[in-house]
């Protein structure tokens, strides 16, 4: 943290979105970013080098979640554990991958099959989620889910993204941790602070530790996931946290 608050110029802050930025909440479609991070991440965007948003979710979703986030100063939206980038209005991306709407046409009949209360299907273009959380039994269903999505995965070339009572299917070849290492090379960065409360925020962790540069690691904490935590150098309490630390960050570049 030192070398952040002695030149923030240097430093990329990178944040995750659910669960870090934006409360989570059973119906995907209605999470909302924490009402204070918008501006508290535009009095950020001000002073560091760049606010990376890392996260799961399409850009133009995550945008269209965080009202306020398009005007942020400096900020970059690595959507998609990275293959989507959003930058001043503009979103990059390459070709979708052809078996992402291949395995989502296969899901409803196996999921009848397995006979799932609750399960729901989350379409994201380039990838696709099957949400547990609104099952009477989300860790049961999860468990029951996860061999034959993985078999549906391999099938058409995807991968399995685990996560908070949701088993994502979708391509391989990038990751928050690949995402982060890149964006912070094509920056010069000279710090980096990543935050995240799931276990798709590990590979990012490990980007900051091996990016060689002073790096600090922050756990948007819940009783749902453990493994953060172990691994983080500051643990908060969920978005509220996450807010509250970034606006301290703020007030500090501020005063100096
Ligand atoms: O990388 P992230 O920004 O953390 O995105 C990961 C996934 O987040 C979303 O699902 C999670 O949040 C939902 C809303 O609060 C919640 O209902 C669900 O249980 C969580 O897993 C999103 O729906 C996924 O597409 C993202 O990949």
């Amino acid at each position: 943290m030192e070398a952040i608050l002695s030149d923030p110029a240097g430093a990329v802050i990178g944040l995750d979105f659910d669960g870090t930025l934006s409360p989570i909440v059973p119906d995907p479609a209605k999470a909302v970013i924490h009402p204070k991070a918008p501006g508290v991440l535009a009095e950020l965007g001000a002073h560091v080098l760049s606010i990376a948003i890392v996260t799961g979710r399409p850009p133009a979703t995550a945008l269209e979640l965080g009202p306020g986030l398009a005007d942020v100063p400096n900020l970059v939206v690595l959507g998609h554990y990275g293959f989507e980038r959003w930058e001043a209005g503009r979103v990059s991306a390459p070709p979708p991958p052809p078996g992402v709407p291949r395995a989502e046409a296969e899901l409803p009949l196996l999921l009848d099959s397995l006979g799932l209360d609750g399960v729901t299907i989350e379409d994201k273009g380039r990838a696709v989620a099957v949400h547990t959380r609104r099952s009477p039994d989300p860790e049961g269903a999860l468990a029951a889910l996860r061999e034959p999505l993985a078999k549906l995965a391999g099938a058409h070339g995807l991968v399995i993204e685990p996560g908070r009572m949701v088993l994502e299917l979708r391509p391989p070849g990038m990751d928050k941790g690949q995402a982060l290492s890149l964006f912070l090379a094509e920056r010069n960065a000279r710090s980096v602070m990543f935050a995240g409360d799931d276990l798709g925020d590990l590979a990012a962790f490990d980007a900051v530790r091996a990016s060689g540069l002073p790096g600090v690691t922050v756990c948007s904490g819940s009783a749902e996931v453990t493994a953060l935590r172990e691994r983080a150098d500051i643990v908060v309490d969920g978005p509220e946290g996450i807010v509250a630390l970034l606006a301290e960050l703020a007030s500090a570049f501020s005063r100096s």
